[in-house]
């Protein structure tokens, strides 16, 4: 049966008369999601089947017209896949497609084991995967060009009479359009007359552009056979020239009524057209309706939660969705950003689920700073007259700071935790929760000269068991017990029950300032000195318990200084509840300083982020003069 158009909301468009400048073809276009098959062609990309169950879930109630599961007779993974879905809810299994290739050359298709394990999904929809080339069907197949042609139509026949729902992946099919657009012609003909409900036009190799795909897309969509059947025709495409989307866009353009892709892009070589900026796009800038449920506020929120199943770290960069999509650098540009919100943003980013954000960095000008000031609520009391130059003086003094740290080393736009606490040590009556008094580390080790291939064990610096010098064989000489290892010590003041003080009115105040001293053995002397300085906290901020050290990156920022070098420590943190992550940075010439001021940063920045923790200046502490940092 054809397919029908299931659209029934109003456009998506929020801009209607942006909108109808740019209205271009076809009204409507069904999506249809192939990241459970195409996409796990991409390298490094595998997923369980509670994987695969979980994305195809939020595929669905994003509100895909249709999603591909995988391909049934390909592995038993895929086969229990789809016996999983067999027992869901109408809602998910008329979406559902599963997806095969066509009867293998000059055999019958009641006998043909991919076929018959299509049926046996349960499947009410199946795609199939047929040759458009003329030269691969010779080549490839080993086919005779009638035979190539019967493959595809007595597949399609057969699982149509078996009620199935079924759609043509036409494979090459613009490179075989170029090469014979008799064949081409020929095969839309037998998709068409054997009761396919759509033809999907294939960009494989992903090099066809984007104006020879709208020209050859008009061509089948005006086929007499697809006209006369009512076949929706589709496009897939690849990204090998980074034209995926505009191509699959161009198709749209074209007549095309379906469109396949994958979240994020993901798939085989350089990925598959990115459904999310497809939507994205046909949805806001071409007012092409798309089926009820449909919302691109919920775009971001696909896009991450598919990154995460898959286990990638999601690309800033990406259209629409990226951290970075809409997040704002050059002064000029955040200046502008404050008078006119469209200056350098083509949407707002609300309607996509995504946010603005100010970077600061040394490219930075006084407005990222302010703005900044205002996104984390420090901004003063805009009531007071003075607010305003306090403000802009307050501004100016961190910009100065950054570019000054900046020009050393620092680059604060990946460490957005330290910029915050630059920010709070700046304004008016904040006072850090705790504060470092001393600390130390001894590193002990046991190393082996990797020239000889002998091991030595020599005491290097305090503690520790005593050193002996010795030659033994690498692998066996280590004694029980003798690994090498760290130890620090650190000395904190920290304001103990600020959630009490925080809370009590009548409270005079003051505060009880607790010191602690703690010790801690580490792999490392900076797992040592972390491990000393959580010891120390978590009594007074029991909530730091929850927090761990995820990432912690070292780089050398001037090599010829050798081991004088200036290092530049960057550590993620992460708070195990909530999976939350930030990042902090410090730079010096001793790594050790350097990763216990990204530790001290990041510990504060949980607290701060904490919601009951009170971040006010006490009447008894001293408030951080950032007098000296001009
Ligand atoms: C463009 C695309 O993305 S199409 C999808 C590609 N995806 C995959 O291949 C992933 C899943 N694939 C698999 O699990 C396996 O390849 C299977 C189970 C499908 C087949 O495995 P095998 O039977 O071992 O065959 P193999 O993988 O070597 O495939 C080659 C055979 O497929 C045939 N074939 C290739 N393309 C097609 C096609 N479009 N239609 C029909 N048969 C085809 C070839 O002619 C060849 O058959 P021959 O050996 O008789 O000449
Ligand atoms: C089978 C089809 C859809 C395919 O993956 C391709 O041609 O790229």
């Amino acid at each position: 049966s054809p397919l029908s158009t299931v659209s029934k909301s109003p456009s998506r468009l929020k801009n209607p008369a942006e909108a109808s400048a740019r209205v271009v073809g076809p009204k409507q276009a069904l999506i249809y999601d192939t990241t459970l098959r195409d996409g796990t062609q991409g390298e490094g990309i595998s997923m369980s089947v509670e994987d695969k169950l979980s994305v195809f879930d939020q595929l669905v109630k994003f509100g895909f017209d249709y999603v591909e599961g995988g391909w049934p007779g390909s592995n038993p993974k895929d086969k229990d896949f789809f016996a999983r879905c067999a027992s869901m809810e109408d809602t998910h299994r008329d979406k559902l497609v599963a997806f095969g290739s066509t009867r293998r050359k000059f055999t019958k298709v009641e006998d043909d084991k991919q076929v018959e394990a299509l049926i046996t999904s349960g499947a009410r929809s199946v795609c199939l995967v047929g040759k458009a080339s003329l030269s691969q069907v010779e080549n490839i197949l080993g086919a005779t060009p009638e035979e190539g042609l019967l493959m595809i139509s007595d597949t399609v026949s057969y699982l149509v009479s078996k009620n199935i729902k079924v759609f043509v992946d036409l494979e090459h099919y613009f490179d075989g359009y170029l090469e014979s657009p008799d064949y081409a012609s020929r095969l839309v003909e037998a998709c068409c007359s054997s009761g396919a409900s759509a033809i999907v036009l294939c960009d494989t190799n992903g090099g066809t552009l984007p104006w020879e795909l709208e020209t050859f897309t008009k061509t089948a969509v005006s086929h007499p056979s697809v006209v006369e059947n009512k076949v929706t025709v589709g496009v897939h495409c690849h990204n090998d020239i980074g034209m995926a989307v505009a191509n699959s866009l161009a198709a749209v353009k074209g007549g095309a009524g379906l469109v396949q892709g994958c979240v994020n892009g993901v798939g085989e070589r350089t990925g598959n057209a990115d459904i999310v900026s497809i939507i994205g796009t046909l949805a806001l800038k071409m007012g092409t309706q798309l089926s009820e449920g449909v919302e691109t506020e919920n775009l971001t929120s696909l896009s991450r939660f598919v990154d995460e199943v898959l286990n990638r770290a999601p690309d800033q960069a990406q259209p629409y969705v990226g951290s970075a999509a809409f997040a704002h650098k050059g002064g000029l540009h955040v200046s502008a950003m404050e008078k006119d919100p469209t200056s350098y943003q083509h949407i707002d980013p609300a309607l996509v689920g995504n946010v603005r954000r100010t970077v600061v960095s040394e490219l930075s000008g006084r407005m990222n700073i302010v703005k900044r000031l205002q996104e984390i609520g420090v901004d003063g009391n805009e009531d007071e007259p003075d607010n305003k130059d306090w403000l802009n003086e307050r501004a100016t003094a961190i910009l100065t700071r950054v570019k000054k740290l900046e020009s050393i080393g620092y680059t604060f736009e990946g460490a957005d935790a330290s910029v915050k606490l630059m920010m709070l040590h700046a304004t008016k009556r904040y006072c850090p929760p705790f504060r470092v008094l001393d600390y130390s580390a001894t590193v002990w080790d046991q190393f082996i000269d990797s020239a000889s291939r002998v091991l030595y064990k020599k005491k290097k610096t305090g503690g520790g068991t005593p050193g002996k010098w010795g030659v033994n064989a690498a692998s066996d000489s280590l004694d029980e017990g003798e690994r090498a290892t760290a130890r620090a010590t650190v000395k904190v003041q920290s304001l103990y029950e600020r959630d009490w003080i925080a809370d009590d009115p009548e409270h005079d105040g003051s505060v009880e300032k607790i010191e602690r001293l703690e010790v801690a053995d580490g792999n490392g002397p900076v797992d040592a000195l972390a491990l000393a300085l959580k010891r120390a906290l978590v009594p007074s901020y029991p909530f730091l318990s929850k927090v761990q050290l995820t990432d912690y990156k070292v780089r050398i920022l001037d090599n010829e200084a050798a081991t004088e070098a200036a290092t530049r420590v960057l550590i993620e943190f992460t708070e195990t509840e909530t999976n939350r992550k930030w990042n902090t940075v410090s730079v010096d010439r001793n790594v050790i300083s350097a990763s216990l001021n990204a530790l001290v940063d990041g510990y504060e920045y949980a607290l701060l982020e904490h919601e009951t923790f009170c971040m006010l200046c006490p009447a008894d502490y001293d408030e951080i003069d950032i007098g000296g940092w001009e």
